[in-house]
């Protein structure tokens, strides 16, 4: 068995699959010329997200047998193709969750107290109390756009925080929610961008939510409201973003992915109500131990015929 693996990976997931096979880890073979070379006698392409799995790729490798993908967004891979193909594709289902969650109240909390901020001012020479009077996200308004496996927890820890939060996802099955089991109020996109103090993206980028926060959404958001994405660039508009935090109808926004990364001469980088991270949501030490294991697992169990709970429905 061949696997090729084209993206950063960690060690553990790399051992497990050198005992069953050949493994190529070139953790930048993704942008190389030679990608659709060396794939061409593979049984597994492993991916993560920067890697763009397209069907002409996947002609180049006729024995191509199981993806795995070391995430969970899928918009890099050409699902159509893959399913003509009669390929299996596995994802880290739930393995960044937890990292994400917490990515997302580590930016909530900067907004509320700036201690980044504070910290260059004191080492400038200033003990300056008053300018760095913060707020509590205790009692504030949490809006979560999407509430699967991310957005669930998120609001179990934003209950413990004693945040109100109100989300929007139209596509939970009835019985799954009982969000109250997780305090989540349902409510439309309109009342969930127009309550909230902060507002957080967990939806994955598809056509139907390519630019869901857009310039007539984004009127609707309080003044003092912030937003996180840490879902997919193309979710916002970016311009119509970039404006809202010009004129002063958004108070900040903390943004982990873009539609260009690295965004290079994006309007974004000017501003100083943005908080800017290269798309290290679910990059954790935990995340990726977890990831690789969990995805070299689930791909020899595919190839040997069982069940995988990380097969996504095609
Ligand atoms: N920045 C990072 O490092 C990072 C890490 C993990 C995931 N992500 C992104 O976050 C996304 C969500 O991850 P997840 O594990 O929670 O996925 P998930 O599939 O468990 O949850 C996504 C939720 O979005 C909902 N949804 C789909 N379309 C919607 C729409 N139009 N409006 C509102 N809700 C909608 C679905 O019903 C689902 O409940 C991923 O697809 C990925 O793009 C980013
Ligand atoms: O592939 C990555 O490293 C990013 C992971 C994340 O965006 C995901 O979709 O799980």
């Amino acid at each position: 068995m061949k696997t090729v693996i084209t993206e950063l990976n960690w060690a553990k997931g790399n051992e497990i699959l050198t005992k069953v096979g050949e493994i190529i880890y070139d953790p930048d073979l993704w942008k190389k010329q030679d990608l659709p070379k060396v794939i061409q006698d593979a049984d597994v392409l492993i991916v993560r997200n920067q890697t763009k799995v397209t069907r002409l790729l996947l002609q180049s490798a006729p024995g191509l047998k199981v993806i795995g993908r070391l995430g969970v967004g899928l918009d890099n891979i050409d699902l159509q193709a893959v399913k003509d193909r009669n390929i299996a594709l596995v994802c880290a289902k739930n393995a960044n969750s937890i990292s994400v969650a917490e990515y997302v109240f580590a930016v909530m909390f900067t907004f509320a107290r700036h201690p980044a901020e504070a910290t260059v001012s004191v080492k400038q020479g200033y003990w300056d109390r008053k300018r760095y009077t913060g707020a509590e996200i205790y009692g504030k308004t949490l809006g979560l756009i999407g509430i699967g496996e991310i957005g669930t927890r998120i609001a179990i820890r934003a209950n413990a925080f004693g945040m109100n939060i109100i989300g929007y996802d139209p596509f939970l099955p009835p019985y799954e929610l009982a969000t109250s089991d997780f305090g989540v109020k349902l409510a439309s996109l309109e009342e969930v961008i127009s309550c909230s103090d902060f507002i957080s993206l967990h939806v994955p980028l598809n056509k139907s939510t390519r630019y869901l926060i857009n310039k007539q959404v984004l009127k609707l958001a309080k003044p003092t409201a912030i937003i996180i994405n840490s879902a997919r660039g193309g979710v916002i508009d970016e311009k119509a973003l970039y404006e809202a935090l010009v004129s002063g109808k958004l108070a900040g926004a903390a943004l982990d992915v873009l539609e260009r990364e690295p965004p290079l001469d994006s309007s974004l980088l000017e501003l100083n109500n943005i908080i800017l991270t290269p798309h290290i949501a679910g990059l954790t030490e935990e995340s990726q131990i977890k990831t690789s294991v969990m995805v070299a697992r689930e791909v020899i169990k595919v190839l040997n015929g069982e069940p995988s709970s990380c097969l996504v429905n095609m």
